[in-house]
């Protein structure tokens, strides 16, 4: 079954204690909490000081996405607010493997992302090292968007060099993920689902999660 992990962006901001209580009481394995700083991506989030609140209103897994330039600058920052795993783009790191072991040495779980236009070769050298490598289903910055079909191929490339090394690292898909698509993401390869308006949006959050988890059995 895969792991899926609602995008706390498309979250109710005015009332952010309801949402996560309801996803709480889900079925979601994982939060998904999204930092953009406006300046990788045409738009500004959130940053530590917002997670740290959320950490305190849940023992949830903190699958934190940093859409930043020089994420090694907030590294440490991100740890003291309770993440658990944080997941750089490769678009961002002059130095990817130093960036890595930084992360690694604090403790927490280290993700490589890949935005549309980026092969999944790019993470060839440090796939050995990576818990987990996101792939981009839309162009990072907003929820909402269409899922760019070529995506699967990327999956099934990245699940091919997966296995081949007998690696335990998990391919992520962000962006776009209906209750529709679900199941060809996951026969692709995927083990994690990151969802934001298909569960936010949808009438019925909590039964959207567990049709999510349902799909993917
Ligand atoms: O990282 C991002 C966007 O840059 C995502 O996590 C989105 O927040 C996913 O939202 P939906 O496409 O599922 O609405
Ligand atoms: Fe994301």
């Amino acid at each position: 079954m895969a792991i899926v992990a609602p995008s706390f962006l498309s979250a109710n901001f005015l009332n952010l204690e309801a949402d996560i209580k309801m996803i709480n009481e889900s079925e979601a394995d994982w939060f998904h909490l999204d930092v953009m700083d406006g300046r990788f991506v045409p738009n500004i989030t959130f940053g530590p000081m917002i997670i740290e609140f959320i950490r305190k209103a849940s023992t949830r897994f903190f699958d934190v996405h940093l859409m930043i330039v020089e994420p090694e600058k907030y590294v440490e920052d991100f740890k003291k607010a309770g993440a658990d795993m944080l997941t750089v783009h490769e678009e961002c790191c002059v130095h990817l493997h130093r960036n890595i072991q930084q992360i690694k040495s604090l403790g927490m779980q280290a993700g490589v992302a890949l935005n549309p236009g980026t092969p999944v070769e790019a993470v060839k050298e440090v796939l050995d090292d990576l818990d987990m490598v996101l792939i981009m289903s839309v162009n990072p910055g907003f929820g909402g968007q269409k899922f760019i079909p070529n995506t699967l191929n990327k999956i099934r490339t990245l699940r091919r060099m997966i296995d081949e090394r007998g690696l335990a690292t998990k391919i992520e898909i962000d962006g776009g993920i209906t209750l529709e698509n679900a199941h060809s993401i996951i026969k692709a390869g995927a083990d994690v689902l990151v969802a934001g308006n298909t569960v936010f949006k949808s009438k019925d959050p909590k039964d959207t999660i567990a049709q999510l988890k349902k799909i993917t059995r």
